[in-house]
């Protein structure tokens, strides 16, 4: 039987809508509205693509858009100095500096530089090291959302054997410390694995974050599995076609014969980082603020 597709384009339109609605209560209440500003540097064309979509996300959900396009050969020094004049910008409640950034710059001490407070990223060592000691702080946008899709699918995770392929500090890490805050038993999978195949096998729940087109097959998965793929891979383009198709790193069509649910790419995991982005950013807003946040955002 087909398995599910789990809709994270609608379940990401139903959050940024109600974030919208929260912003407006926001704005009434601390008579501004919240703001995002978004640093990216060069013209790496993905990333303008998903900076501009990011711009309209914003403005969609009532808050205010802050974009900073610096061109490619930006100093760190010079990036720096945005970065502190974000922090002390009251109008500025979370700031995400575009990643990767061009090779002479270093990422790391960027995302130091950021004000945890306004790190709606999730990526400051200080929320890295919350997460990992069980305190709120800023939890990444991409695993925050497969959390959000699983538990509207599943709804308790307990006792589940979860692999998470990928170990990035952006996305496999912290999905990984979230399925074992739900309580999860969790394997992280990497490029060193052994017999990826009979890994993945064992798991009720798979997370794919490598970055490798329709790498994971059918016949890896358990049947039954849920399926979150993260990827976001182009494929070369075929004949007539001006762009290659995007496409996860599951084997899409035959692993959703074996599959009981799955994300598709596009319209999965991706609309939900940038939900969650906005829901960040508002709690970010009302912490600034000296508010209390809504119940449920
Ligand atoms: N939908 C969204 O919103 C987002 C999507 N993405 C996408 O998710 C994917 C992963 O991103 P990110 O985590 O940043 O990527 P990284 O390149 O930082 O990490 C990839 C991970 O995959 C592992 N890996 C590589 N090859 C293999 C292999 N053959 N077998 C098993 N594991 C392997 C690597 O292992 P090792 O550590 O051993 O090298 C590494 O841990 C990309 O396609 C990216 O575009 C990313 C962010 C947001
Ligand atoms: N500081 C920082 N934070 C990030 O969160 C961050 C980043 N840097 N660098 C790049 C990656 C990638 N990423 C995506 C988010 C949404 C989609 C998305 O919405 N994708 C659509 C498709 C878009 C299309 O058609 O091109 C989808 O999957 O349906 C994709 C990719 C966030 N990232």
């Amino acid at each position: 039987m087909a398995a599910d597709r789990i809709d994270g384009k609608a379940f990401a339109e139903g959050l940024r809508t109600r974030v919208g609605g929260w912003a407006s209560d926001f704005e009434g209440a601390a008579g501004r509205k919240a703001g995002l500003a978004v640093v990216l540097v060069g013209e790496d064309p993905a990333s303008q693509v998903y900076v501009r979509s990011k711009g309209k996300a914003v403005a969609a959900a009532n808050m205010n858009g802050f974009e900073h396009h610096l061109p490619a050969d930006t100093s760190q020094e010079d990036l720096l100095a945005l970065v502190e004049r974000l922090n002390a910008d009251d109008a500025v409640d979370g700031i995400l500096v575009q990643l990767p950034l061009p090779d002479h710059l270093d990422d790391q001490a960027v995302i130091a530089a950021i004000d945890p407070d306004k790190d709606v990223d999730g990526f400051h060592v200080a929320n890295a090291g919350r997460l990992a000691v069980g305190q709120t702080g800023f939890v990444p946008c991409t695993p925050l959302g497969c959390m959000m899709l699983l538990a509207d699918r599943l709804g308790d995770l307990s006792g589940l054997e979860a692999v998470v392929i990928g170990r990035s500090n952006i996305v496999g890490k912290p999905m990984a410390q979230l399925l074992l805050d739900a309580n999860a038993t969790v394997t992280i999978a990497h490029s060193r694995t052994k017999d990826l195949p009979s890994v993945v096998r064992r798991a009720d729940i798979v997370v794919a974050a490598v970055g490798r087109a329709e790498m994971i097959k059918a016949d890896w998965l358990k049947p039954g599995a849920t399926v979150i793929d993260v990827g976001i891979n182009r494929l070369p383009p075929a004949d007539g076609e001006e762009r290659g198709r995007l496409v996860g790193d599951v084997d899409y069509g035959p692993a959703s014969e074996i599959a009981s649910a799955i994300t598709p790419v596009p319209g999965g995991v991706g609309p939900m980082t940038i939900a969650v982005l906005l829901r960040n950013t508002l709690v970010a807003a009302y912490a600034h603020a000296g508010l209390d946040a809504p119940e449920g955002l």
